[in-house]
């Protein structure tokens, strides 16, 4: 059984009420199905707009589909009780791009990495303290960096924290939507270099949207390409992309590679 069975998705975004009898609804996810396996990445690109951040929305439970299924360990997530609901919650994370507006300014890094551990955990204090501590230490942090805020950090530090939060409950699938695409080249390197190694670690699953075909190429095991709600191309295996004949996908690929035939490589 696949950790995520997404099925035949259909979504529009609701017009304000003011419109909503002279607008007609255009669906931003059409018949949208894909899934994951445990510890496989899915990368997931395409253009601006093409409904790449709702279909991540849908599949974390914070925007319902109007049609269609998500299945995550093979439970409905939109039927499932509100038990069930929270079970799976606790294995599904995410990782926005925004850094700084993923966490409260006000708070310290220990009090934003303690939140999901007190809404799922009964930790003592030193528990608590010291996985907080082995958390940082695990995404590259030092521990004592624990009593600093956000404004405190780098770009690049706070994206560790962000991913030392979404991987404190040990989940099994996190959804990584733009997550080191605001990020310096070397940074970004050094985030996906991690995320490759705490997938490989934990048997983490990623679902990896982004609009960056050489970051995808380098930390995902299968991709697939979004067009205007439409999933219009799919690949088991991520060295299947320089031989895709899909317009978009060839265009995008050759936007990347070389003029010269020896260097028409992806890293991975
Ligand atoms: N909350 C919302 N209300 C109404 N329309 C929305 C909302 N969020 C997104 N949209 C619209 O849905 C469409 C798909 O947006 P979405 O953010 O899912 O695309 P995307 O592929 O992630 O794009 P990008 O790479 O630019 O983030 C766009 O036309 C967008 O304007």
């Amino acid at each position: 059984m696949s950790l995520l069975q997404v099925i035949d998705i259909t979504h529009a975004y609701a017009s304000s009420r003011l419109f909503r009898r002279m607008q007609r609804q255009t669906a931003v996810l059409s018949g949208v199905s894909l899934s994951i396996e445990h510890g496989q990445c899915l990368g997931l690109l395409g253009t601006s707009g093409a409904g790449k951040s709702t279909l991540g929305k849908v599949i974390l439970g914070l925007e319902k589909p109007q049609k269609g299924q998500v299945l995550f360990q093979g439970i409905d997530l939109y039927h499932a009780d509100t038990t069930a609901r929270k079970r799976l919650r606790r294995d599904l994370q995410v990782v926005f791009q925004d850094c700084y507006s993923s966490v409260n300014p006000r708070m310290t890094v220990e009090q934003i990495i303690a939140e999901p551990l007190q809404n799922y955990e009964i930790l003592s204090t030193q528990e608590l303290k010291r996985t907080i501590g082995e958390l940082l230490e695990r995404v590259g942090l030092n521990p004592d960096h624990s009593r600093k805020y956000p404004h405190q950090f780098s770009g690049g530090q706070l994206q560790r924290i962000n991913i030392a939060r979404a991987i404190a409950l040990k989940p099994k699938l996190i959804v990584l939507d733009e997550a080191v695409s605001s990020l310096d080249m070397v940074t970004q390197a050094h985030i996906l270099s991690l995320l490759k190694e705490l997938k490989s670690s934990f048997g983490l699953s990623y679902l990896f949207i982004t609009h960056d075909i050489k970051a995808a190429y380098s930390i995902s095991d299968s991709l697939a390409f979004m067009e205007k709600g439409e999933i219009v191309e799919r690949m088991d295996d991520k060295s299947q992309l320089l031989s895709s004949n899909h317009a978009a996908v060839k265009s995008l690929v050759g936007s990347v590679l070389s003029e010269h035939p020896r260097n028409r490589t992806l890293k991975a």
